[in-house]
Protein backbone atom coordinates (compact mmCIF):
# COMPACT_ATOMS: atom_id res chain seq x y z
CA UNK A 1 0.00 0.00 0.00
CA UNK A 2 1.54 3.64 -0.80
CA UNK A 3 1.70 5.98 2.09
CA UNK A 4 -0.07 9.21 1.04
CA UNK A 5 0.46 11.07 3.89
CA UNK A 6 1.70 14.32 4.42
CA UNK A 7 5.50 14.95 3.39
CA UNK A 8 6.78 16.42 6.47
CA UNK A 9 5.10 15.64 9.81
CA UNK A 10 6.56 15.94 13.84
CA UNK A 11 5.61 12.54 15.75
CA UNK A 12 2.15 12.76 16.51
CA UNK A 13 1.53 11.88 19.82
CA UNK A 14 0.18 7.99 20.67
CA UNK A 15 -3.41 7.87 19.93
CA UNK A 16 -4.70 7.15 23.25
CA UNK A 17 -5.94 3.39 23.98
CA UNK A 18 -9.49 2.86 22.76
CA UNK A 19 -11.55 -0.43 21.71
CA UNK A 20 -10.66 -1.68 19.37
CA UNK A 21 -7.03 -0.02 19.31
CA UNK A 22 -6.35 2.20 16.70
CA UNK A 23 -3.67 1.57 14.01
CA UNK A 24 -0.29 2.97 15.62
CA UNK A 25 2.07 5.19 13.50
CA UNK A 26 5.15 3.27 12.78
CA UNK A 27 7.89 4.52 15.04
CA UNK A 28 10.35 5.62 12.46
CA UNK A 29 7.47 7.75 10.11
CA UNK A 30 8.04 10.80 11.35
CA UNK A 31 11.92 10.75 10.71
CA UNK A 32 10.95 9.11 7.42
CA UNK A 33 8.83 12.43 6.66
CA UNK A 34 11.21 14.54 8.31
CA UNK A 35 13.85 13.46 5.75
CA UNK A 36 11.82 13.74 3.04
CA UNK A 37 11.30 17.42 4.42
CA UNK A 38 14.32 18.35 4.43
CA UNK A 39 15.72 16.50 1.03
CA UNK A 40 13.36 19.15 -0.66
CA UNK A 41 9.85 20.30 -0.88
CA UNK A 42 7.19 18.08 0.14
CA UNK A 43 4.80 15.93 -2.44
CA UNK A 44 2.08 18.99 -3.18
CA UNK A 45 -1.17 17.41 -1.25
CA UNK A 46 -3.33 17.25 -5.43
CA UNK A 47 -0.59 15.06 -6.44
CA UNK A 48 -0.98 12.73 -3.20
CA UNK A 49 -4.63 13.01 -3.44
CA UNK A 50 -4.59 11.74 -7.33
CA UNK A 51 -2.18 8.84 -5.94
CA UNK A 52 -4.32 7.93 -3.74
CA UNK A 53 -7.71 8.36 -5.77
CA UNK A 54 -5.60 6.26 -8.59
CA UNK A 55 -4.91 3.28 -6.02
CA UNK A 56 -8.48 3.26 -3.76
CA UNK A 57 -11.46 4.88 -6.48
CA UNK A 58 -12.68 8.52 -5.90
CA UNK A 59 -14.20 8.12 -2.70
CA UNK A 60 -13.74 9.81 0.82
CA UNK A 61 -15.89 8.79 3.97
CA UNK A 62 -16.90 11.28 5.94
CA UNK A 63 -16.85 10.50 9.42
CA UNK A 64 -19.96 11.81 11.04
CA UNK A 65 -20.82 10.77 14.24
CA UNK A 66 -24.25 12.01 14.95
CA UNK A 67 -26.25 10.80 17.96
CA UNK A 68 -28.28 8.53 16.02
CA UNK A 69 -25.41 6.41 14.45
CA UNK A 70 -23.80 6.22 17.66
CA UNK A 71 -27.12 5.22 19.08
CA UNK A 72 -27.36 2.73 16.31
CA UNK A 73 -23.77 1.42 16.84
CA UNK A 74 -24.64 0.72 20.71
CA UNK A 75 -22.78 3.17 21.80
CA UNK A 76 -23.28 6.17 24.48
CA UNK A 77 -23.40 9.52 23.01
CA UNK A 78 -20.24 10.70 25.01
CA UNK A 79 -16.52 11.28 24.58
CA UNK A 80 -16.35 7.49 24.50
CA UNK A 81 -18.89 6.30 22.58
CA UNK A 82 -17.54 9.14 19.84
CA UNK A 83 -13.95 7.40 20.49
CA UNK A 84 -14.71 3.84 19.67
CA UNK A 85 -16.79 5.11 16.57
CA UNK A 86 -14.35 7.07 14.83
CA UNK A 87 -11.45 5.02 15.49
CA UNK A 88 -13.88 1.95 14.07
CA UNK A 89 -14.25 3.57 10.78
CA UNK A 90 -10.46 4.55 10.77
CA UNK A 91 -8.85 1.03 11.51
CA UNK A 92 -11.45 -0.35 9.23
CA UNK A 93 -11.53 1.73 6.32
CA UNK A 94 -7.61 3.49 6.54
CA UNK A 95 -5.75 2.24 3.97
CA UNK A 96 -8.72 1.24 1.60
CA UNK A 97 -10.19 4.80 0.82
CA UNK A 98 -8.41 7.34 -0.82
CA UNK A 99 -9.59 10.20 2.29
CA UNK A 100 -11.26 9.81 5.43
CA UNK A 101 -12.98 13.33 6.52
CA UNK A 102 -14.25 13.41 10.08
CA UNK A 103 -17.04 16.12 10.60
CA UNK A 104 -15.50 18.73 13.36
CA UNK A 105 -18.60 19.84 14.62
CA UNK A 106 -19.80 16.16 15.50
CA UNK A 107 -16.29 16.45 17.86
CA UNK A 108 -16.40 19.43 19.11
CA UNK A 109 -20.32 19.01 20.82
CA UNK A 110 -18.45 16.97 23.18
CA UNK A 111 -15.98 19.35 24.51
CA UNK A 112 -12.45 19.22 24.92
CA UNK A 113 -12.65 15.37 25.61
CA UNK A 114 -14.35 15.13 21.84
CA UNK A 115 -11.69 17.51 20.32
CA UNK A 116 -8.97 15.00 22.03
CA UNK A 117 -10.92 12.17 20.27
CA UNK A 118 -10.56 14.32 17.30
CA UNK A 119 -6.53 14.71 17.80
CA UNK A 120 -6.30 10.97 18.24
CA UNK A 121 -8.10 10.12 14.54
CA UNK A 122 -5.81 12.06 12.92
CA UNK A 123 -3.19 10.77 14.36
CA UNK A 124 -4.81 7.32 13.75
CA UNK A 125 -5.00 8.46 10.38
CA UNK A 126 -1.47 8.98 9.62
CA UNK A 127 -0.87 5.91 11.09
CA UNK A 128 -2.76 3.96 8.24
CA UNK A 129 -1.70 6.46 5.38
CA UNK A 130 -4.85 7.61 4.22
CA UNK A 131 -5.47 11.49 3.69
CA UNK A 132 -7.17 13.02 6.22
CA UNK A 133 -9.99 15.97 5.60
CA UNK A 134 -10.94 17.72 8.45
CA UNK A 135 -14.14 19.30 7.59
CA UNK A 136 -13.97 22.49 9.61
CA UNK A 137 -15.78 25.37 6.97
CA UNK A 138 -13.34 27.46 8.68
CA UNK A 139 -13.19 31.22 7.08
CA UNK A 140 -12.28 34.42 8.75
CA UNK A 141 -10.72 37.74 8.43
CA UNK A 142 -6.99 37.60 7.41
CA UNK A 143 -4.78 37.96 10.60
CA UNK A 144 -7.43 35.32 12.74
CA UNK A 145 -7.51 32.88 9.73
CA UNK A 146 -3.48 32.38 10.29
CA UNK A 147 -4.47 31.01 13.60
CA UNK A 148 -6.69 28.53 11.75
CA UNK A 149 -4.31 28.05 9.64
CA UNK A 150 -1.43 26.82 12.25
CA UNK A 151 -3.97 25.05 14.12
CA UNK A 152 -4.61 22.47 11.02
CA UNK A 153 -1.77 22.72 8.34
CA UNK A 154 1.03 23.06 10.18
CA UNK A 155 3.87 20.35 11.12
CA UNK A 156 3.22 19.28 14.32
CA UNK A 157 -0.30 21.13 15.03
CA UNK A 158 -2.06 18.82 17.37
CA UNK A 159 -5.09 18.95 14.57
CA UNK A 160 -3.23 18.76 11.73
CA UNK A 161 -4.50 17.38 9.04
CA UNK A 162 -3.87 16.52 5.26
CA UNK A 163 -6.45 18.89 4.00
CA UNK A 164 -9.10 21.45 5.61
CA UNK A 165 -12.60 22.63 4.58
CA UNK A 166 -12.39 26.24 4.13
CA UNK A 167 -15.63 29.01 3.73
CA UNK A 168 -14.35 32.05 1.29
CA UNK A 169 -17.76 33.93 1.77
CA UNK A 170 -15.37 36.41 3.79
CA UNK A 171 -13.41 36.59 0.58
CA UNK A 172 -11.36 34.24 -1.01
CA UNK A 173 -8.13 36.64 -0.59
CA UNK A 174 -8.96 36.39 3.12
CA UNK A 175 -8.17 32.14 3.06
CA UNK A 176 -4.22 33.61 1.91
CA UNK A 177 -2.76 32.37 5.10
CA UNK A 178 -4.02 28.72 4.65
CA UNK A 179 -3.66 28.02 1.08
CA UNK A 180 0.37 30.07 1.75
CA UNK A 181 0.38 27.02 5.05
CA UNK A 182 -1.16 24.69 2.95
CA UNK A 183 1.41 25.23 -0.23
CA UNK A 184 4.64 24.96 2.20
CA UNK A 185 3.64 21.61 4.51
CA UNK A 186 2.48 19.87 1.63
CA UNK A 187 -1.13 19.99 2.58
CA UNK A 188 -4.48 21.47 0.95
CA UNK A 189 -7.71 22.95 1.54
CA UNK A 190 -11.31 22.46 -0.54
CA UNK A 191 -12.90 26.15 -0.74
CA UNK A 192 -16.71 25.95 -1.00
CA UNK A 193 -18.15 26.99 -3.93
CA UNK A 194 -21.23 25.50 -5.05
CA UNK A 195 -22.59 23.25 -1.87
CA UNK A 196 -24.91 20.82 -1.72
CA UNK A 197 -27.86 22.41 0.69
CA UNK A 198 -30.40 24.35 -1.52
CA UNK A 199 -29.97 27.57 0.73
CA UNK A 200 -26.04 27.93 -0.56
CA UNK A 201 -28.16 29.37 -3.67
CA UNK A 202 -28.88 32.73 -2.42
CA UNK A 203 -25.43 33.38 -1.42
CA UNK A 204 -23.69 31.63 -4.58
CA UNK A 205 -25.35 32.07 -7.47
CA UNK A 206 -26.15 35.72 -6.75
CA UNK A 207 -24.65 37.57 -9.85
CA UNK A 208 -21.96 40.97 -8.98
CA UNK A 209 -21.06 43.86 -10.98
CA UNK A 210 -18.98 42.27 -13.02
CA UNK A 211 -22.14 40.12 -14.49
CA UNK A 212 -20.56 36.88 -13.20
CA UNK A 213 -21.97 34.30 -10.47
CA UNK A 214 -19.95 34.64 -6.78
CA UNK A 215 -19.57 30.85 -7.16
CA UNK A 216 -17.99 31.54 -10.51
CA UNK A 217 -15.30 34.17 -9.35
CA UNK A 218 -14.16 31.50 -6.81
CA UNK A 219 -13.73 29.16 -9.24
CA UNK A 220 -11.62 31.43 -11.50
CA UNK A 221 -9.70 32.50 -8.09
CA UNK A 222 -8.74 28.83 -7.13
CA UNK A 223 -7.84 28.45 -10.54
CA UNK A 224 -5.06 30.98 -10.01
CA UNK A 225 -4.25 29.61 -6.78
CA UNK A 226 -3.97 26.42 -8.11
CA UNK A 227 -1.91 28.23 -11.37
CA UNK A 228 0.94 29.71 -8.72
CA UNK A 229 0.83 26.62 -6.70
CA UNK A 230 3.70 24.03 -5.59
CA UNK A 231 2.62 21.41 -8.41
CA UNK A 232 2.87 22.69 -12.31
CA UNK A 233 0.51 20.22 -13.63
CA UNK A 234 -2.43 17.70 -12.62
CA UNK A 235 -4.63 18.13 -9.51
CA UNK A 236 -3.65 21.30 -7.67
CA UNK A 237 -3.72 21.57 -3.63
CA UNK A 238 -6.37 23.88 -3.79
CA UNK A 239 -9.34 21.99 -4.08
CA UNK A 240 -13.42 22.79 -4.51
CA UNK A 241 -16.33 21.94 -2.22
CA UNK A 242 -19.11 21.22 -5.43
CA UNK A 243 -22.47 19.18 -4.34
CA UNK A 244 -23.37 16.13 -6.27
CA UNK A 245 -26.68 17.80 -5.75
CA UNK A 246 -26.51 20.75 -7.78
CA UNK A 247 -27.39 19.72 -11.00
CA UNK A 248 -26.58 21.81 -13.78
CA UNK A 249 -26.32 24.84 -11.60
CA UNK A 250 -22.13 24.85 -12.90
CA UNK A 251 -23.35 25.13 -16.69
CA UNK A 252 -26.07 27.57 -15.83
CA UNK A 253 -23.85 29.82 -14.08
CA UNK A 254 -20.95 29.30 -16.97
CA UNK A 255 -18.06 27.59 -14.37
CA UNK A 256 -16.05 25.62 -16.13
CA UNK A 257 -15.56 23.00 -12.96
CA UNK A 258 -12.02 20.97 -14.91
CA UNK A 259 -10.09 24.70 -16.07
CA UNK A 260 -8.97 25.41 -12.35
CA UNK A 261 -7.19 21.68 -11.91
CA UNK A 262 -8.79 22.16 -8.75
CA UNK A 263 -9.87 18.33 -6.96
CA UNK A 264 -13.59 18.86 -6.40
CA UNK A 265 -15.35 17.37 -3.14
CA UNK A 266 -18.53 16.23 -3.73
CA UNK A 267 -21.02 15.71 -0.52
CA UNK A 268 -24.39 15.05 -1.26
CA UNK A 269 -23.88 11.68 -2.60
CA UNK A 270 -25.98 8.87 -0.27
CA UNK A 271 -28.06 10.00 2.06
CA UNK A 272 -28.55 13.89 0.85
CA UNK A 273 -30.22 12.10 -2.56
CA UNK A 274 -27.06 12.59 -5.16
CA UNK A 275 -26.93 9.21 -6.75
CA UNK A 276 -25.14 7.84 -10.05
CA UNK A 277 -27.20 10.11 -12.50
CA UNK A 278 -26.71 13.05 -10.25
CA UNK A 279 -23.22 12.16 -10.00
CA UNK A 280 -22.44 12.23 -13.90
CA UNK A 281 -24.89 15.26 -14.77
CA UNK A 282 -22.92 17.39 -12.44
CA UNK A 283 -19.45 16.10 -13.42
CA UNK A 284 -19.41 15.60 -17.14
CA UNK A 285 -16.29 17.13 -18.03
CA UNK A 286 -14.18 17.04 -15.05
CA UNK A 287 -14.48 13.37 -13.82
CA UNK A 288 -10.74 12.86 -13.44
CA UNK A 289 -11.26 16.03 -10.58
CA UNK A 290 -13.94 13.89 -8.56
CA UNK A 291 -13.26 13.58 -5.05
CA UNK A 292 -17.08 12.30 -4.05
CA UNK A 293 -17.60 12.23 -0.48
CA UNK A 294 -20.32 10.24 1.58
CA UNK A 295 -20.88 9.71 5.43
CA UNK A 296 -24.07 8.34 6.37
CA UNK A 297 -25.06 5.89 3.24
CA UNK A 298 -22.09 4.06 4.49
CA UNK A 299 -21.40 4.75 8.45
CA UNK A 300 -25.11 3.28 8.92
CA UNK A 301 -23.95 -0.25 7.45
CA UNK A 302 -22.00 -0.33 11.14
CA UNK A 303 -19.17 -1.43 11.91
CA UNK A 304 -19.07 -5.09 10.27
CA UNK A 305 -20.50 -3.81 6.92
CA UNK A 306 -18.27 -0.70 6.32
CA UNK A 307 -15.97 -2.17 4.24
CA UNK A 308 -18.82 -3.99 2.15
CA UNK A 309 -21.03 -0.51 2.02
CA UNK A 310 -17.70 1.55 0.98
CA UNK A 311 -16.67 -1.02 -1.87
CA UNK A 312 -20.17 -0.14 -3.25
CA UNK A 313 -20.12 3.20 -3.01
CA UNK A 314 -16.32 3.41 -4.81
CA UNK A 315 -18.27 1.17 -7.64
CA UNK A 316 -21.51 3.54 -7.66
CA UNK A 317 -19.35 6.24 -8.33
CA UNK A 318 -17.08 5.02 -10.54
CA UNK A 319 -20.08 3.81 -12.61
CA UNK A 320 -21.21 7.03 -12.65
CA UNK A 321 -17.94 9.09 -13.76
CA UNK A 322 -17.85 6.77 -16.63
CA UNK A 323 -21.34 7.26 -17.64
O1 LIG B 1 -17.65 20.49 3.21
C1 LIG B 1 -18.36 19.49 3.23
O2 LIG B 1 -17.87 18.38 3.37
C2 LIG B 1 -19.77 19.63 2.91
C3 LIG B 1 -20.11 20.61 2.00
C4 LIG B 1 -21.39 20.63 1.44
O3 LIG B 1 -21.68 21.42 0.56
N1 LIG B 1 -22.29 19.73 1.87
C5 LIG B 1 -22.00 18.78 2.81
O4 LIG B 1 -22.87 17.95 3.11
N2 LIG B 1 -20.76 18.77 3.39
C6 LIG B 1 -20.45 17.82 4.50
O5 LIG B 1 -20.46 16.51 4.00
C7 LIG B 1 -21.05 15.62 4.96
C8 LIG B 1 -22.28 14.98 4.32
O6 LIG B 1 -22.72 13.92 5.07
P1 LIG B 1 -23.82 12.88 4.52
O7 LIG B 1 -24.96 13.69 4.04
O8 LIG B 1 -24.13 12.04 5.72
O9 LIG B 1 -23.17 12.09 3.41
C9 LIG B 1 -21.38 16.46 6.17
O10 LIG B 1 -20.29 16.36 7.09
C10 LIG B 1 -21.47 17.86 5.64
O11 LIG B 1 -21.10 18.86 6.57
Amino acid sequence: MTDHRAAAATPPAAPTPAAPTPPTPPADSALVADSALTAGSPTPFGTRLASAMAEHGPLCVGIDPHPSLLAAWGLPDDASGLRVFAMRVVEVLGGRVAALKPQSALFERHGSAGVAVLEDVLTACRGTGTLSVLDVKRGDIGSTMAGYAQAYLADGAPLAADAVTLSPYLGLGSLAPAVELAHTTGRGVFVLALTSNPEGAAVQHAVGADGRAVAAGIVDGVGALNASGPAPQGLGSVGLVVGATIGDAARRLGIDLAGSRAPLLAPGFGAQGAGRAEVAEVFAGAEQAVLASTSRAVLAAGPDGLVAAAEQAVADVRAALAD
